[in-house]
Formats: structure tokens, C-alpha cells, sequence
């Protein structure tokens, strides 16, 4: 973690015409969208829209299905990358990833597992001091010291949520690639995990918000790109993009939509 902005000109990705095709299902149609590293961008669509399809591309689980010419399809300018290799450029948090915590392990082994991306600690992984020094670092940073010692399994949704940030940032990532990251937090959880995910992208961290809700958009957020049936619809400036149009065209429901204090709120009638 480092003061100011690390957005560079750099891609972290560049996608040209990426298709992406599972069971004869069409999981992402020509999807073009250039991230810079450093970058900290939103990505909004409904439900089934294709959203965590398009964060397998980002980390290299789903490889465009049809390769040509007209496709791109890179990571930081190279069109081939061992999916382990990303870990020191993109740490992966999801809400998911709370529920297979099923064992009792640890606050502070959450955030050691990173370095192993592991589920918790097995007794083959061997901790060093550094990893130790690290994971005391995130804990403070993050200001979840106080559940070092506390098993997952007894803590609440969002101090799970606050921990697995912390496991996902012990390679340093550029970027944080965050899956529906507010899913089950009640106000309170929402609003402590807001301020975290603030701190970090104004430590220069970039950040990629995958979400169906747009309070998620913290005011960092510049950029906002609509996806829905596996497309990109909309890509821009968030006040551009955040309309009653267009954000009623992509949920297709007629919404107003209003900001306060940096954030974003839809509301249908
Ligand atoms: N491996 C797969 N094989 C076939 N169809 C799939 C596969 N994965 C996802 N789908 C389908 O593709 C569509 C897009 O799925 P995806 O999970 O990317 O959407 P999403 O925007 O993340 O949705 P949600 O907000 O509900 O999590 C959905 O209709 C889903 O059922």
C-alpha cells in the first residue's frame, strides 16, 4: 500500500471482441474494455448480466472461446499468463469466498492463507516472519486487529468481508477485483466496509467493483461501465453514465436515479 495514485497509462487489460462460450451458453458477446493499472472502475449490471463472467477473463479462468485476429485478449501487454503469476498484480475478494470458511480458522489465518491462496492453513504451509510482519501490517491497516483471534465462523459478515480484503492484499496487488463485495452486509457492515475499501483506493490501489447496486460505487470511482447480457453497453464517466436512461434501460425498470455526497442511489417507481 502506498500514498497517491499508482493509475499509470499501462493496461492492466485489454480486451478486443472477446467472446467467451460455455455449455453452448453465450457468457460474454465482443466484449471490448481496456483497465489501466491503477485504475479504479465500476462494473454494473443485473443479475445473470454476465459480471463475474467477465472477472473469469480478468483473472484468466475463461479464455476468449473463438481467438482471432480481430480478438485481444491481454494482461499487461502479453497475451498469455500463468492465472498464479496474477496474484501479485490482482487480489481477488468475493463475497462468495466467505462460505467455504467453513472451518474454524482464525482472523489472522484468513490473511495468511493469502500467501498461499489457500482456505485457511494446512500444516505444510510454512509461515516466515515476513509473511507474520505483513499480515500484522493489513490487520492494523484495515483496523480489524482486534479479530486477529477470533475463528470466522463466530464473526460477522462484514469483519469477514474486512478480512478477506486483507487476504487479498498480501501480495501488495495493483488492483482489487471485488465480486458483489456488499452482499448480505446490513447498514452498519455496509457503511464500515465502505470507509476500508475508501481508504484503500486512496492508497493508490486501483480498484474493479463488480455490482449490482450502485451505492457500491464508492466516490473514488470515476468510471462506470454497463454490462448486461454478456455485453458492454455503456462505458464512461460516472455522471454520464449514472442516468434514469440508461441505468432504467439496463435494469429495465423505470428508476430515478440521484446522488448525494459522492454516492449514487437508484430508486424505481
Ligand atoms: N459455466 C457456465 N455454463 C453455462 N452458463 C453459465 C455458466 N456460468 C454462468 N452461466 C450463465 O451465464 C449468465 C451470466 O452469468 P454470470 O454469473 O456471469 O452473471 P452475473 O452478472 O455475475 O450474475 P449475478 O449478478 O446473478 O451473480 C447467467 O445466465 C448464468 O446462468
Amino acid at each position: 500500500m502506498t500514498d497517491g495514485s499508482r493509475c499509470s497509462l499501462q493496461p492492466l487489460i485489454e480486451f478486443r471482441n472477446v467472446s467467451v462460450v460455455r455449455s453452448g451458453r453465450r457468457l460474454l458477446d465482443q466484449v471490448s474494455l481496456t483497465i489501466r493499472e491503477g485504475e479504479q472502475i465500476a462494473i454494473l449490471g443485473p443479475n445473470g448480466a454476465g459480471k463475474s463472467s467477465l472477472i473469469r477473463a480478468i483473472t484468466r479462468e475463461y479464455y476468449p472461446s473463438s481467438p482471432g485476429p480481430e480478438v485481444v485478449f491481454r494482461f499487461r501487454g502479453q497475451d498469455r499468463w500463468d492465472a498464479f503469476d496474477l496474484r501479485s498484480y490482482i487480489g481477488l475478494v468475493s463475497g462468495d469466498l466467505q462460505q467455504t470458511f467453513t472451518r474454524k480458522v482464525s482472523g489472522r489465518e484468513v490473511v495468511l492463507s493469502g500467501f498461499f491462496s489457500s482456505i485457511g492453513l494446512f500444516l505444510s504451509h510454512e509461515v516466515t516472519p515476513e509473511m507474520e510482519q505483513k499480515t500484522d501490517e493489513i490487520l492494523e491497516f484495515l483496523e480489524v486487529a482486534h479479530l486477529a483471534d477470533r475463528p470466522m465462523t463466530e464473526i460477522s459478515s462484514g469483519e469477514g468481508r474486512r478480512l478477506l480484503i486483507g487476504r487479498a492484499l498480501v501480495h501488495d496487488p495493483g488492483t482489487l477485483v471485488l465480486d458483489e463485495p456488499t452482499n448480505s452486509l446490513d447498514l452498519h457492515a455496509l457503511h464500515t466496509f465502505r470507509k476500508t475499501l475508501r481508504k484503500i483506493a486512496q492508497s493508490g490501489t486501483g480498484i474493479i467493483l463488480v455490482t449490482h447496486s450502485l451505492p457500491d460505487i464508492i466516490p473514488e470511482i470515476g468510471r462506470v461501465v454497463l454490462i448486461r447480457d454478456g455485453a458492454v453497453r455503456m462505458d464512461g464517466e460516472k455522471g454520464e453514465v449514472l442516468t434514469d436512461d440508461a441505468i432504467g434501460g439496463l435494469f429495465r425498470v423505470p428508476v430515478r436515479v440521484r446522488e448525494e455526497d459522492g454516492y449514487y442511489y437508484a430508486t424505481g417507481y
